[in-house]
């Protein structure tokens, strides 16, 4: 995987990445970021049409259903390409693109290679990717000769999610006394990638624990766990749930690195901007290329592996937390809610959870509605 992650930098960067499949050899660049000069330098190399690599989310907000996780959209066959309408197509709110310049088609490898890396990146999952002319096959392999471009297997790249989150590593820990919880010990993990770190926040005396552990999962908020941004109920939540786990006599609240549902606080920032013009929380992300909810929970299975607790009773209003751990087999015996206020910042966000997510929140709307009338 060390060429994997070599190419999660350099794609953050802004730079592009050979990915190397029998099918044929591709040169990948995100299109967040791509500038004109990036993408000359690409159309030069390029021996057939380029293509444009997308999620099954982005196909779907631009109003076309497909299969599968990926779709490969061959570029300029209909209309000349320009940055303006690759960014369009990759991100934008008009669908018209799509008709005017791209014809899908099924997905290879190295299309969901490319997609795959910019989700585990954290950037839009949105790539131009060319084929290699046969004229400048020499010029590429000189550039990964002289470690000026880096070349990937297909392959490793489109597994990359799969084994993002495995091998976790114990790094350090630390007695910090809370506000609500004086008892406290942080503990942290590092995917065995180096990439992300997530912390377990042990909170009193272990030997008191209940046998049915009181456990949160917490997905970061910085804007509201940090900021107490009205937007969202985060950091109400956050901070109540550490003081009911020390009620509760003890147990554990782990904070994920699972910013923006798991999108990035960049990705974060595009959605609220797309809310303030009319999407909801969900359609947001879709135009953007992502699911409802990118998380992936077997980090905090192998995190409760790690600190030896296999049955626990959950704060959550998540259906999907729950239903996340007892597939990776820990036994939830029980759920009880917990609730942020509802603001008229954060009440559209809240419904769109509660009716197009599943989430338990009536409790938090019945508690608006007393203090409305109270
Ligand atoms: N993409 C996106 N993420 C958001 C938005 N508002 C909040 N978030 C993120 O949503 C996640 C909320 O995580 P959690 O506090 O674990 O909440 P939850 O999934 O609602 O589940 P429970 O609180 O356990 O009921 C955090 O990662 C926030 O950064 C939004 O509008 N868009
Ligand atoms: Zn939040």
């Amino acid at each position: 995987m060390y060429q994997v992650e070599r190419a999660i930098f350099d794609l953050r960067r802004g730079l592009p990445v050979l990915l190397t499949d029998p099918a044929g050899d591709r040169l990948v660049h995100p299109v967040e970021g791509l500038d004109t000069e990036d993408m000359a330098s690409l159309l030069e190399v390029c021996g057939e049409a380029p293509a444009m690599v997308v999620s099954v989310h982005r196909m779907a907000a631009l109003g076309t259903q497909i299969e599968g996780e990926a779709a490969c959209l061959a570029l300029g066959s209909r209309a000349p390409l320009s940055l303006r309408a690759l960014q369009t197509l990759a991100f934008g709110t008009s669908s018209q693109e799509l008709a005017l310049f791209a014809d899908p088609k099924e997905a290879g490898t190295a299309d969901t290679a490319a997609l795959n890396l910019m989700r585990r990146a954290l950037l839009i999952p949105a790539a131009l990717t060319v084929g290699i002319r046969a004229g400048c096959r020499e010029k590429v392999d000189d550039f990964v000769a002289q470690g000026r471009l880096l070349s990937v297997s297909a392959q490793a790249a489109a597994d990359c999610l799969i084994q993002a989150d495995g091998g976790l590593v114990r790094i350090s820990e630390a007695r910090i006394p809370l506000a609500e919880a004086e008892a406290s010990r942080f503990v942290l993990f590092r995917e065995s990638d180096g990439l992300r770190e997530h912390l377990a926040i042990l909170i009193g005396d272990r030997k008191k624990w209940k046998s049915a552990v009181p456990l949160r999962l917490h997905s970061a908020c910085l804007t509201g766990d940090l900021f107490a941004s009205l937007r969202c109920d985060c950091g109400e939540q956050l901070r109540g749930a550490v003081a009911d786990i020390d009620a509760q006599g003890g147990g554990i609240l782990l904070y994920l690195a699972q910013e923006g549902r798991g999108i990035g606080l960049a990705n974060k920032l595009r959605a609220y901007a797309l809310q303030d013009s009319g999407f909801d929380t969900l359609d947001a992300d879709q135009v953007l290329g992502f699911g409802d909810d990118e998380r992936q929970y077997r980090v905090a299975v192998d995190m409760l592996r790690a600190l030896e607790v296999d049955c626990v009773q959950m704060l959550t209003n998540n259906p999907l937390k729950i239903e996340a751990l007892a597939n990776g087999g820990i036994e939830v015996v029980g759920r009880q809610g917990l609730f942020g206020r509802v603001t008229t910042h954060n009440r559209r966000y809240l419904h769109a959870k509660a009716e197009r997510a599943g989430h338990w929140l009536e409790e938090a709307f019945e508690n608006e509605q007393s203090q409305q009338s109270g």
